[in-house]
């Protein structure tokens, strides 16, 4: 019984967020509005990216006829090890979350992936695929924009670890489906379904895309849960922890949630950024400035991800690269 599930939660009222920063890429002033959206609130939205709309509906519609199969056939696709077809857990550490979802890695010969293109038809995998060209293309603009932006160089310090051969990215597709009940349960009083806890996401950058679906929150820096208005032609950029780290503390990785939409199903897709496993990641030296100390050590993608993949959900995992961890 829904009543009965953790995933029922009352949260303090949360305010629409009407001024999200919006970025037009081919605008001269982008840098500037991505740094200081990065600094403000480590989360902006993409227009005028350049990815064809056919492209993201083809993958929506590949991933719909997925998630609409029957659940055996759904469950013939390995559990999540993290990659994989999953339902309800999040994570193996005891997270649950009203979705079901497929994780897929990016390299196209990582076995899983292998597995799962050769369960679906050809227009699966070719839809991923494309996305995964296009959307990878775009991190690596953003990630240019922003080294700009700071002032570092070299302009690819960011991108070439999203672009290296090596980079350890991933693909999300979640299904957040209606909840018949929750009508009643939000009538009650302020009682939401999680469909996916707060956290901040691992990696350097992640690029969110959803259908025209209520339920994405950030956490502004004031700690007011804010819900951004959805907006299928654009993406959703998410500043991740080692960002955080790399920036030395400038730029911040947002606290975000999905909240149940009670109307329609959510479905979002999101690009995780990456580096790869074996590559250091510590403030870079430029923006450690004399009189400023380094916030963080240096710690491998693997030592981190290998950590993050251990804790819950709404853990504080950049304590991990704290040097001085406040209380
Ligand atoms: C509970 C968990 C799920 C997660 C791994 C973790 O142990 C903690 C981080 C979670 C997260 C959040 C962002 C991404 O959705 C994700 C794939 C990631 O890299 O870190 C998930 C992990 C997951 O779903 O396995
Ligand atoms: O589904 C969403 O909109 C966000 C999901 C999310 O934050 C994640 O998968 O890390
Ligand atoms: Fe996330």
């Amino acid at each position: 019984m829904l009543n009965e599930s953790c995933l029922v939660k009352t949260c303090k009222p949360s305010i629409m967020f009407t001024r999200v920063p919006e970025v037009d890429l081919s605008d001269p002033e982008a840098k500037s509005l991505i740094i200081k959206a990065s600094k403000e609130c480590g989360f902006f939205k993409v227009v005028q990216h350049g990815v064809a709309f056919e492209l993201i509906t083809n993958l929506e519609n590949e991933v719909l006829r997925f998630f609409h199969q029957p659940q055996p056939q759904k469950d013939k696709v390995v559990p999540p090890d993290p990659c994989g077809y999953g339902s309800r857990k999040i994570g193996a550490n005891g997270d649950e979350g009203w979705l079901e979802y497929l994780l897929i890695n990016t390299n196209p010969d990582d076995p899983k992936s292998l597995h799962l293109f050769q369960q679906n038809p050809a227009n699966f995998r070719s839809a991923v695929e494309d996305y995964i060209g296009a959307v990878k293309n775009l991190c690596s603009d953003v990630l240019e924009l922003m080294a700009d932006g700071l002032g570092v160089e070299p302009r690819n310090v960011f991108s070439r670890l999203t672009m290296d051969e090596r980079s350890d990215c991933l693909l999300r597709v979640n299904r957040y489906p209606v909840c018949a009940e929750l009508d009643e349960f939000e009538a009650l009083s302020e009682q939401y379904l999680i469909g996916f806890g707060e956290h901040t996401d691992p990696q350097i950058i992640s690029v969110l895309r959803s259908n025209n679906s209520h339920g994405l929150q950030i956490c502004l820096r004031d700690g007011t849960w804010a819900s951004i208005p959805p907006d299928q032609t654009s993406f959703f950029v998410i500043v991740g922890d080692l960002l955080q780290v790399m920036t030395n503390g400038r730029f911040k990785s947002v606290k975000h949630r999905v909240l149940t939409d009670s109307t329609i199903s959510r479905i979002s897709i999101i690009y995780f950024g990456g580096p790869p496993l074996n590559e250091n990641i510590a403030p870079l030296p430029s923006l450690v400035l004399k009189e400023e100390e380094s916030l963080y050590k240096e710690l491998t993608w693997q030592e981190y991800k290998t950590a993050t993949f251990k804790s819950r959900l709404s853990d504080n995992r950049l304590r991990l690269f704290e040097k001085f961890p406040s209380e």
